[in-house]
């Protein structure tokens, strides 16, 4: 089956490069704007194939979306990426545009393919995409709360000296500053995190994960992209492998956790049809007011873009 990778720079060519070597799909089209950059990066992702043992089909093109026809999963990575000193909704003007005409192309050649959307700001370019693709809300999905979690569960894992194979955790909320913890749901090879580790320490954690892009940004000046494409290439995977795998997701809730009409990262089970099914958890109070502050937060960025369009 193919899937196609909008953007070929850090994290679209990441997300092209697992796709790849870890055989997710048979073909991988990766489309970029910027002349013979993504030829060139697909061709490169080709040449590891013999070294690697792989043989996914990788073709890279400018802007030609008619060689995207027929893909099952499209991944949209293509916008600016920010630089230290920005927010993430500092993105919103650029790449609300960048992702309205992506979309726009890839619903004309793929008009049943799930989007997964990884540009910034990630619930509201989610919410752009849907409108532009006018797809169903199962099909139209971002991806962080995979990389929030991957975030916390390495943090902890370091601070517990453990595998982090082993740390099995669930993030909720927007992707930023408001994202909302759950350490309740926090579990290290089963045990309760809470029975291993002191909650200053916990809280340490939690708050370095709600900072975890940005330290990244400061580090190097741009953002982060490992971990990035291989979360994307991750619920790629669940969907066409119809492996119902259990993830946080960015997703419009239609009544779900009393809100209605909002982008927001939920844990959900993802397959054949993208999101199969919103898991609500039984929140407490306080778990509650988290979620409601990130809530008016992508709120207040969605009407920014309505305000735009
Ligand atoms: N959701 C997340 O958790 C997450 C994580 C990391 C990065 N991001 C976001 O992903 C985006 C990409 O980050 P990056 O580090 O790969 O940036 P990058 O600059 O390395 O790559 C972006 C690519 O998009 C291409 N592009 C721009 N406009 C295009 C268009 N109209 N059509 C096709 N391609 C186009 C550019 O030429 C460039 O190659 C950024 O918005 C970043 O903030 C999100
Ligand atoms: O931090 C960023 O701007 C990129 C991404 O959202 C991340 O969390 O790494």
């Amino acid at each position: 089956m193919k899937v196609t990778v909008v953007g070929a720079g850090n994290v679209g060519a990441t997300c092209a490069d697992v796709l790849a070597y870890r055989e997710i799909a048979n073909e991988v089209i990766l489309v970029d704007i910027k002349e013979g950059v993504a030829e060139g990066k697909a061709l490169d992702v080709w040449q590891k194939a013999p070294i690697n043992l792989y043989d996914t089909k990788t073709t890279g093109v400018t802007n030609d979306y008619s060689k995207t026809a027929g893909s099952e999963v499209v991944v949209i990575t293509s916008g600016l990426p920010r630089k230290p000193g920005m927010t993430r909704d500092d993105l919103i003007e650029t790449n609300a545009g960048i992702v309205k005409s992506v979309t726009e192309q890839i619903i004309k050649y793929s008009p049943d393919a799930t989007i997964v959307i990884v540009s910034n700001p990630l619930d509201v370019m989610t919410y752009q995409a849907h409108i532009s693709s006018k797809n169903s809300r199962n099909k139209v999905i971002g991806m962080a709360g995979i990389l929030d979690t991957a975030r916390y569960r390495a943090f902890l894992a370091e601070e517990l000296n453990v595998s982090p194979k082993d740390i099995q955790a669930v993030l909720m909320g927007g992707h930023g500053d408001t994202m909302v913890p759950l350490p309740r749901y926090t579990t290290v090879g089963g045990i309760p995190v809470t029975e291993m580790i002191a909650k200053d320490k916990l809280d340490a954690i939690i708050e370095r994960t709600k900072f975890g892009g940005g330290e990244l940004v400061k580090l190097m000046g741009t953002s982060a992209w490992y971990a990035p494409g291989s979360a994307a290439a991750q619920m790629v995977e669940a969907i066409v492998k119809d492996q119902r795998r259990v993830f946080p997701v960015c997703v419009k809730l239609e009544g779900e956790y009393g809100i209605d009409d909002c982008y927001l990262g939920v844990p959900v089970i993802l397959g054949k049809n993208g999101v199969e099914k919103v898991i609500e958890l039984d929140l407490n109070e306080d778990e509650k007011a988290l979620l409601e502050d990130s809530r008016q937060h992508v709120k207040e960025v969605m009407s920014v873009l309505d305000r735009l369009s």
